[in-house]
């Protein structure tokens, strides 16, 4: 599958941020996850992504094409869903649906209006009259109305109540039975990125950690766990992060040849599979703190 997505060294500062070499590919036909800690720079590199922040250096490709040659075709063909709302609030959705319309030259009113009814969106009202999470539901409507090829969205699930939120995940996952179609969003729940990633590209302090397919990445790491006493041997393993209690040891390993595993088991050493969450964490802890 070609890449509908590629981002290569790129480089961006605000004031005293930066976006730091960032570089990664994404496949048609998928979904990517985009996690790290607050202020890590996620919605940076997606307002990169959309051409809101002007790269400083480095180049990114959507469906092949740069923004400085292509960019409103380019936007034709993301769906976009951003963290603040940017519809008119004095003005009803049915309105906001009428303005926004027409920019897309491959807007379809049917698709919209199924997903008002599914949504239940209440089209008559205001959109300063709407709870958070329908806010976002509209949002979501509007950018899967205009057949975009790429559907990117900046935290769609903050906020939302965990039956929207599963809603919401299941119709990404719809989103992406067409095989020509990608998703791409921003979280904090890591849970929602095990359910549907198939890649996640984890962001710290403004770089890339790792963007990697899901399932590859739980496979690299492993979550050592034992009493004090072990304390030696897992540490002996290098891990990425640590940490003890008065009575215990957990840390967060990788790369643990199947030898290694056994040996490390025999000696009471307990290993599993870490979460999403486990692998953030450890990962993001600076050494030596609790
Ligand atoms: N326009 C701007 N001017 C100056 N600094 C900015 C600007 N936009 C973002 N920043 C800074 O960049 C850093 C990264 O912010 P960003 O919103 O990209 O992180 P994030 O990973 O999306 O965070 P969160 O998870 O909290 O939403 C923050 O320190 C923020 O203050």
């Amino acid at each position: 599958m070609e890449n509908i997505m590629e981002v290569k060294r790129v480089s961006k500062r605000l004031k005293d941020f930066k976006l730091d070499q960032i570089s990664f590919e994404f496949k048609r036909g998928f979904i990517m996850g985009l996690i790290g800690p607050n202020g890590s720079g996620k919605t940076s590199l997606i307002r990169c992504l959309m051409n809101l922040n002007r790269i400083d250096s480095g180049e990114v490709k959507l469906f092949g094409m740069t923004h400085q040659q292509y960019t409103r075709e380019i936007k034709q063909r993301i769906g976009f869903v951003y963290d603040q709302s940017y519809f008119y609030e004095d003005v009803s959705l049915k309105k906001n649906k009428r303005i926004v319309a027409p920019f897309y030259r491959d807007w379809d009113d049917a698709i919209f209006y199924k997903y008002a009814e599914i949504f239940e969106l209440p089209l008559k009202k205001k959109v300063k009259q709407l709870s958070k999470g329908m806010k976002m539901k509209f949002a979501v409507a509007i950018a899967l109305s205009h057949h975009a090829e790429l559907i990117i969205l900046d935290e769609p699930t903050a906020g939302l109540d965990p039956i929207f939120r599963r809603e919401l995940l299941d119709i990404l996952l719809d989103v992406i039975q067409d095989e020509n179609k990608s998703v791409f969003f921003s979280t904090h729940i890591t849970t929602d990125l095990e359910q549907v990633a198939d890649y996640i590209t984890f962001m710290n302090q403004g770089k890339i950690v790792f963007s990697k397919e899901k399932e590859a990445m739980f496979d690299e790491y492993c979550l050592a766990r034992g009493s004090t006493a072990l304390a030696k041997e897992i540490e002996s393993l290098q891990p990425i992060g640590v940490r003890k209690t008065a009575v215990s040891i957990e840390a967060l390993i990788a790369d643990v040849d199947r030898q290694q595993a056994s040996s490390l088991q025999e000696r009471g050493v307990q290993l599993q599979r870490p979460t999403l969450e486990d692998i953030m964490y450890y990962t993001v802890k600076k050494p030596g703190t609790i």
